[in-house]
């Protein structure tokens, strides 16, 4: 132990030193040098350089080092969240990063399979003091015995403690089946697959952070984006990545996915459904042929000359020719113009020039140009272009055709019909990818303001190569711990090419890659993790799979917990039109946060529908037996169980149908509730669709019999330590059989104790 903090505090020492050389430098970086480009690429550069730096070194200070390996050779690591070198001539390594290869074994090597290791030690510390060591022997010939030996003691310590309503990283305790999976090739398509609290989401946040290691320079500069399925639940998982050090990741909701546009509406779950079909692409596209019009029987325009006549015959060669372009609707339609404008003033050439005599016509090139010219400026022909082929926004065309929806059944179109009178102006989830779709459909035509850019963008992306080639020259190695040469530090022209860099002079702004591509549509991201994909529909995997070009991307979900109708539900189905059958299927099996009485619980109500459901294995079993209770006042029940069971440390969430949450939440006034329910608050109120990913050290679920089948196993599945039911009516199958409460509830926090099956490293 006193080796062990003497090494802490060398640590900690070295990184303090560290960190006050980044801040230096930052505020060093900040200082105004002068107003030119340079000064400002060159403040630019540093900024990014130094704030990534320490951000890394803010957050490695909690839980700097917390394992050793000790080799059979006589090699000894230890491993932290961030690596740190020594300030001496050979930057040695003081502790590596747990992303590092060499660090490996602290999550794979077992009794059976040692690779090289004689000792695992797992160091437990606070505010830089070592409380605790856990010594794992795994060269059982090894006569050495330090005391601290034992076995997962760390593990169950880090599932049980008290939730804080905010999700932790887990690296001092990824298992074996969880790093294969965090470390797995980036790719192509990974899909996840597991059970409630199995750990994919967890997984998946330290597989981001991972990747940012591993590939640091084709990430960074494409960043990751982290899709989640509601806003709460970002906030949940919104700590993760920054105390492992990265910061260079987007975190969105499906329904965030379109900028300028925020989902606050509500569809029925008919509505949400259909908006959700793979036909809605094809609805839409024909839905965008019908705006491009003839004119019934012929547009007459005025003219000191002579009327023109725009008749079906020559509308329809022009739209033909603007069609066969190929081009989004919107810019196609400087093609159907020029055709219409060209037709227009063939029609004048012909009258004005035309020899009285029956020779050729009389007016040279020059003429007919002008004439052009002043037919294309005519107010009136503008108009009827507008009529016939109309610039479109997304907005303007899916109201329009939700306003009245065409090419579906009867009955699909009333499930979404919204007219423009009655329609609050407030965009669904389920909209979202439908703007997405329109916007492809449709094109932005920036042509005028691209072409007025481009110039000069040329001079600043000259000069910004530059400046790269200067900040390259000066990188810094600071504390990495891979040997190789791709393991620089992130520097700027990692992160950054000429391009962006010239960008973001322009802007004079200090965005990462992430808020860049918050802004923008049509951002490619290097890698995209996605959570509960189980629950998004098929228009929402083409509106991700356009993010994503590359198919670099992990799929987190489970099939059972499918609660939206319009969910995918099947990875086959998910990934067959993108990715056919080239993509990988993992499993994980073991639950690490509902106990085995709570899990076998849940299970019950799905083996009434399905009698073979097997759920995954609970690590841990504790001595509070689930229970519930019958009421003919619910929210006074609620109100005394939320007393009884709210106290000591921890958080605590009463789950109810949506239709009861205002009943219950005036009999509960401490609980935080609504849209953004606070999570970190001791009592939380929440619908089953706000409770998806979450968890909390004791749930209570109301009237049981009002939810889905999906929703109610989603619910009974939060809880990490105590579950309780309370309900008016009578229970659904499988929870008919719960005890009441007295004989349930423990006077003192039940004492934890391993399943002794599954126990043992899983994988
Ligand atoms: N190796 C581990 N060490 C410590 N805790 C872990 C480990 N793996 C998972 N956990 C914990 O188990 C809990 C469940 O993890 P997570 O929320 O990622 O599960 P999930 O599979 O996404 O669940 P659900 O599908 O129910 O949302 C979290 O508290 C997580 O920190």
């Amino acid at each position: 132990m006193r080796r062990e903090q003497e090494f802490m505090d060398l640590l900690h020492d070295r990184l303090t030193e560290l960190r006050a050389g980044a801040e230096a430098a930052v505020a060093e970086a900040m200082t105004p040098g002068g107003n030119t480009y340079q000064a400002r690429l060159e403040r630019d550069i540093l900024v990014a350089e130094r704030s990534g730096l320490l951000a890394a070194f803010n957050s490695g200070e909690h839980g700097l080092c917390f394992g050793r390996l000790t080799y059979r050779d006589g090699r000894d690591h230890h491993i932290g969240r961030i690596g740190i070198r020594r300030d001496d001539a050979e930057r040695t390594p003081l502790v590596i990063d747990w992303r590092a290869e060499v660090a490996r074994p602290f999550y794979l090597a077992t009794g059976h399979t040692p690779m090289g290791l004689r000792r695992r030690r797992h160091i437990s510390s606070e505010k830089g003091r070592v409380t605790d060591l856990q010594d794992e022997l795994l060269d059982l010939t090894d006569p050495e015995r330090t005391g601290h030996e034992a076995s997962d003691a760390v593990l169950l310590a880090a599932v049980d403690a008290a939730r804080t309503g905010r999700m932790h990283d887990i690296v001092q305790t990824i298992q074996a089946e969880q790093d294969r999976i965090i470390r797995a090739p980036h790719h192509g398509v990974l899909v996840v697959e597991g059970g409630p609290g199995t750990g994919k989401t967890v997984v998946a946040l330290h597989r981001a952070a991972y990747l940012l290691y591993a590939h640091r320079e084709q990430l960074a500069r494409r960043a990751v984006l982290v899709v989640g399925p509601n806003p709460a639940f970002l906030g949940y998982i919104g700590e993760v990545l920054p105390s492992l050090g990265e910061t260079g990741v987007m975190t969105a909701t499906p329904g965030e996915l379109f900028p300028g546009v925020t989902a606050t509406g509500t569809d029925t779950p008919e509505a949400a459904e259909v908006k959700g079909r793979t036909e809605m692409a094809d609805v839409l596209s024909r839905f965008v042929r019908d705006r491009q019009t003839l004119p019934e029987p012929g547009t007459v325009i005025p003219h000191e000359d002579g009327d023109l006549l725009l008749d079906p015959d020559i509308v329809t060669l022009a739209r033909h020719q603007a069609r066969e372009t190929r081009l989004p609707h919107n810019l196609a339609r400087p093609h159907f113009a020029f055709q219409i404008i060209d037709a227009l003033t063939a029609q004048l050439t012909e009258r004005i020039g035309a020899d009285p005599y029956g020779g050729p016509n009389l007016l040279g090139p020059d003429d007919i140009a002008q004439l052009g010219t002043a037919v294309a400026a005519d107010p009136a022909v503008r108009s009827a272009v507008e009529e016939l082929w109309p610039q479109l926004t997304p907005q303007q065309l899916l109201a329009d055709f939700l306003d009245d929806p065409v090419h579906l059944s009867e009955a699909d179109a009333a499930a979404i019909r919204r007219p423009r009178a009655e329609w609050n102006g407030e965009w669904t989830t389920a909209d979202v990818p439908l703007l997405d779709e329109a916007a492809e459909l449709l094109g932005e035509d920036d042509s005028a303001a691209r072409a007025a850019a481009e110039a000069e963008r040329q001079e600043r992306v000259a000069y910004a190569e530059g400046v790269l080639e200067l900040s390259y020259g000066s990188r810094t190695q600071e504390f990495e711990d891979r040997e190789d040469e791709d393991s620089e530090v992130l520097a700027a022209h990692d992160l950054i090419d000429a391009e962006r860099l010239a960008e973001r002079a322009e802007e004079a702004d200090h965005r990462t890659a992430a808020e860049r591509a918050a802004a923008d549509r049509t951002w490619a991201f290097g890698h995209i993790i996605v959570d509960e994909a189980q629950e998004l529909s098929a228009m929402a995997w083409r509106m991700l799979m356009r993010r994503s070009p590359t198919r670099s991307m992990t799929l987190v979900g489970d099939p059972a917990q499918t609660a939206e109708p319009g969910g995918c539900g099947s990875w086959d189905k998910i990934l067959a039109p993108y990715a056919e059958d080239r993509w990988e299927h993992v499993r994980l099996g073991v639950n690490y946060r509902t106990p085995a009485q709570v899990m076998e619980t849940a299970a019950r109500v799905l083996r009434a529908a399905d009698p073979s459901f097997e759920p995954p294995r609970s690590i841990r079993s504790t001595d509070a037996r689930p229970w519930a209770l019958r009421t003919g006042d619910l929210p006074g029940a609620v109100a005394d169980a939320v007393t009884r069971e709210a106290s000591g440390e921890g958080r605590l969430a009463v789950i109810a149908p949506d239709a009861r949450l205002d009943a219950l939440a005036k009999a509960l006034p401490t609980a935080s509730w609504g849209p953004n329910p606070d999570l970190t608050n001791p009592v939380v109120l929440l619908g089953p669709r706000q409770a998806k990913g979450l968890e909390f050290d004791t749930v209570l679920v109301a009237e049981p019999a009002e939810f889905g089948t999906s929703d109610l196993y989603v619910a009974l599945t939060r809880a990490t330590q105590r579950l309780g039911v309370l309900h008016t009516g009578p229970l659904p199958p499988g929870l008919a059989d719960l005890p009441v409460p007295e004989s349930a509830v423990p006077e003192t926090p039940a004492p934890v104790t391993p399943v002794p099956e599954t126990a043992e490293r899983p994988g």
